[in-house]
């Protein structure tokens, strides 16, 4: 596991300062940079000739966001994204990356048809349901997401958190699921401590040295022009 991990609290302050007059940054530009290195460490970790077909499943914040971006790149990439988003925020934002994402006619699957579709017609789950302002038990329409993950043999990467996981003590007595990659932005979180599955990037390649040494965290190297970094 790579240096020090960020409890919930730290995390949004990180997010907060990054978004601040000093940081400077818009959330449309580390959400595109997020969701890029989604796509990147999928790119690295499932070969599109086998894992053609991407559910991806989308929750109401902006790990949800996340996974609108990494399901457009994925679409650039050559994978065939299907996306679940049961509760679709009127936030600008939300409504302008799902244009961008309709516009490259992916499937849109329905609550009715979600366990089916899972199941016949997925080769690879993408989960941007919750990241780090996740709290307390997992409440409605993201009842039988969560329940999907934990009983389905589909390998599961997921964005930031394992949703449904307890961001600071890791998997829960009703959430347990492993996903077979992690993907964490900007520092991994107390939670990733628990990740057991086989592999754990690190993206959200936009940190100024500065920033983390004042958060007290380290920045791996990215190889090259990578958005995304095994850690
Ligand atoms: N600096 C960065 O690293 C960046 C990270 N990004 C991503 O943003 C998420 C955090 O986003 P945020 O909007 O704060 O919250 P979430 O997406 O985790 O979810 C909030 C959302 O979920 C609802 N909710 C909370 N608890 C529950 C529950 N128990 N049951 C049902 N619903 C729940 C809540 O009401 C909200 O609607 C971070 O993890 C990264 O993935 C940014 O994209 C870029 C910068
Ligand atoms: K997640």
């Amino acid at each position: 596991m790579f240096g020090c991990l960020l409890s919930q609290k730290v995390a949004q302050a990180v997010d907060e300062e990054l978004m601040s007059t000093q940081g400077a940054f818009s959330i449309d530009q580390l959400m595109e940079l997020a969701g890029l290195s989604v796509a990147q460490a999928i790119q690295k970790s499932f070969d599109v000739s086998k894992y053609q077909r991407v559910l991806v499943c989308v929750g109401p914040g902006n790990n949800g966001g996340d996974g609108l971006v990494a399901a457009r790149h994925l679409s650039h990439f050559g994978y065939r994204p299907s996306i679940y988003y049961p509760k679709q925020p009127n936030k600008d934002i939300y409504q302008r990356l799902l244009q961008q994402c309709k516009n490259l006619n992916p499937t849109f699957v329905d609550t009715d048809q979600f366990d089916s579709h899972l199941q016949h017609e997925t080769d690879l789950i993408v989960d941007a349901v919750f990241g780090f302002s996740f709290h307390g038990q997992v409440r409605d329409p993201y009842q039988n997401v969560i329940s999907a993950f934990q009983h389905t043999h589909l390998p599961i990467v997921s964005v930031d958190i394992p949703s449904g996981w307890d961001v600071t003590t890791g998997p829960t007595k009703d959430v347990s699921f492993q996903p077979q990659v992690l993907v964490s932005l900007t520092a991994p979180k107390q939670c990733a401590s628990h990740f057991e599955g086989k592999r754990h990037f690190l993206g959200g390649r936009f940190v100024p040295p500065a920033l983390a040494a004042k958060f007290d965290f380290d920045i791996p190297d990215y190889p090259g022009a990578d958005q995304a970094v095994e850690i």
